[in-house]
């Protein structure tokens, strides 16, 4: 079974198309990457496949339910962070780590170790202590990541999950990004670094005008090639 999938979406912000038939699939073990210009509908497709905003028309799938309505054992084995994270300010990052553990539906004897891996995996030991709200943006981004991916699950949605790291956390997401998926899940991601989703993509999906006009394999001239996809979407649409 696909583990993430949207089909034929439609949705227009007060009349104002965001999305435009959008369609896409993830499979368990490989990583996605959305790119696309600024305002192409990447964070709306991600908030639908996510069940935080309903589209006007189309489905949307994970692990073949409605993203909306999962049941628990299905809600335990999906992780996101598209906006805020599950991150409470005045908590702790542990206590941050530890909420979102239990909130995911882990056992209380898994808590503590899972936490503790989370913590390790995106190298946030330093702040462990540290209340969220007074991280700085990075390791904030950080957090809303571990705390998406403590309870290792199966399907994983991530918008922009690098856009304020430092080359170091570049790094650290990229390695947990492959890492997840090479233990079997299915992750997909936004990005706006081609460079970045080059090393880390199984596939790249152009989105433009709220479609996926066109796939990019990874390798050289990523930049040139995408946009060739882009510049034909507009061509073809005219
Ligand atoms: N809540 C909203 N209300 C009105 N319009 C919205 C809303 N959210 C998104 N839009 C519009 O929908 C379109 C797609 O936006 P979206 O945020 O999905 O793009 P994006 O590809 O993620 O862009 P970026 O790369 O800049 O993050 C844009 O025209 C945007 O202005």
């Amino acid at each position: 079974m696909t583990a993430l999938e949207l089909t034929a979406v439609h949705h227009a912000f007060a009349g104002r198309p965001a999305l435009d038939g959008l369609d896409l699939a993830v499979a368990a073990g490989e990583v996605v990457a959305l790119v696309g210009l600024n305002g192409a509908g990447k964070t709306t497709a991600l908030r639908v496949l996510t069940g935080r905003l309903r589209p006007d028309t189309g489905r949307a799938r994970v692990h073949g339910q409605d993203p909306a309505r999962l049941d628990p054992a299905t809600a335990r084995r999906f992780g996101h962070c598209v906006g805020a994270g599950l991150v409470t300010p005045d908590l702790t990052v542990t206590e941050n780590l530890r909420t979102a553990a239990l909130l995911h539906g882990l056992p209380r004897t898994a808590v503590d170790a899972a936490s503790a891996a989370a913590l390790d995996r995106l190298d946030l030991g330093p702040w462990a202590d540290a209340r969220a709200r007074t991280l700085s943006a990075g390791n904030a981004q950080r957090l809303g990541i571990a705390c998406a991916v403590v309870h290792s699950p199966a399907a994983v949605v991530l918008d922009e999950p690098t856009a304020t790291l430092d080359p170091r956390g570049v790094v650290v997401v990229r390695t947990l990004v492959r890492s997840l998926a090479d233990a079997g899940a299915a992750v997909l991601v936004s990005s706006h670094h081609l460079d970045e989703v080059a090393r880390v993509a199984d596939r790249v999906l152009v989105v433009h005008a709220g479609r996926v006009v066109g796939g990019l394999a990874p390798g050289p001239e990523m930049e040139r090639r995408f946009f060739a996809a882009v510049l034909a979407a507009d061509g073809g649409a005219r």
